[in-house]
């Protein structure tokens, strides 16, 4: 834990980390957060949020932007109340929709925990820094299983869930692809780890597309397995399902981005555009391919 000491200078620091969408999962409940968390597999974008963090003698109480306006930013904030007495301003910037699925409160809470480090030189490693970031989603379900892949990049398949200390990860080798996603919507992923009905059926459908993932661990049968899960949790609205159809009738690969109304579809082999343009039928088409960049500081 670091005291500020300082007598005059704000130190500033700044931070970016991918976004992460989630084919399926399935929840491991555990009274220690370093061991609760999420098996299943999902994709790490190269679009994600940036966060700059300020500390100083002008930042006299911890405050929380996101794209320009004040939020509570509760994951966000337990990871500067987890690394620090002193408070700070968090400012992030989201290259991907919040609340759609694209795991933000983890890209914001890694990029808040690699800043202030650098901003307090409190000297840690990417490891415990990934540590914190962890615990902050899983302690206010804001997600079980991002960090873990958002820290290790590619198609991430989590084998047992936890931060680093426990959790493991392999990845799918996966060929470069343009994922495309069309936002029709917000779920709160909270209402939806709380909701235990709804988490039975994601640990059985969870349980299952692991299964058939690891007899064959190729990117064409990860988005089959997350579209059976998508089906399976009942949590796809009809238009996301209208949406899935129109990707499939073009022989593209589509699902629902977990937890999120968004639907996510990648091409085979390299017949993008009949896909793209049947999403544009449904709204803005985004565009993001699958990264394999990680966490990182950034200088001005
Ligand atoms: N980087 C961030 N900084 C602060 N608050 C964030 C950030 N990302 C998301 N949030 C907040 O978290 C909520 C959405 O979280 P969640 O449902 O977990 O969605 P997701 O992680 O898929 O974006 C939104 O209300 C948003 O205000
Ligand atoms: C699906 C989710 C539980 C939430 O993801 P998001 O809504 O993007 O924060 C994720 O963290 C996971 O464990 O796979």
């Amino acid at each position: 834990m670091y005291t500020y000491e300082s007598e005059g200078a704000d130190f500033l620091a700044k931070a970016y980390a991918p976004g992460h969408i989630t084919g399926f999962f399935q929840i491991h409940e555990h009274e220690d957060p370093h061991r609760k968390g999420s098996t299943g597999c999902g994709i790490v974008l190269n679009g994600g949020v940036t966060t700059e963090v300020k500390v100083g003698k002008s930042v006299e109480k911890t405050e929380i932007f996101l794209n320009g306006k004040s939020v509570k930013g509760r994951t966000t904030r337990t990871v500067a109340d987890m690394m620090t007495d002193v408070p700070v301003r968090i400012k992030s910037w989201a290259e991907i929709p919040t609340g759609c699925g694209f795991g933000a409160s983890g890209a914001g809470a890694l990029g808040t925990a690699y800043a202030l480090n650098r901003a307090l030189s409190l000297n840690q490693t990417v490891k415990s820094l990934t540590e914190y970031a962890h615990v902050a989603e899983v302690v206010n379900c804001s997600g079980l299983g991002d960090i873990a892949a958002q820290s290790n990049g590619g198609v991430v398949i989590r084998l047992q869930p936890g931060g680093p200390e426990f959790g493991l990860v392999d990845r799918i080798p996966a060929p470069e692809a343009r994922v495309f996603c069309i936002v029709l919507g917000e779920i709160s992923t909270g209402s939806v780890l709380r909701d235990e009905a709804a988490t039975g059926k994601i640990n059985t459908a969870g349980k299952a597309a692991m299964s058939e993932l690891l007899k064959k661990p190729t990117l064409e049968n990860f988005m089959q397995q997350a579209k059976m899960f998508a089906s399976k949790t009942g949590l796809m609205s009809s238009r996301a399902k209208d949406v899935i159809e129109a990707a499939n009738a073009t022989g593209g690969f589509a699902s629902q981005a977990m937890l999120g109304d968004t639907v996510f579809a990648i091409s085979p082999s390299c017949q993008e555009f009949p896909l793209y343009e049947a999403l544009q039928e449904f709204g803005q088409v985004l565009e993001y391919g699958i990264s394999t960049c990680l966490p990182k500081l950034m200088y001005d």
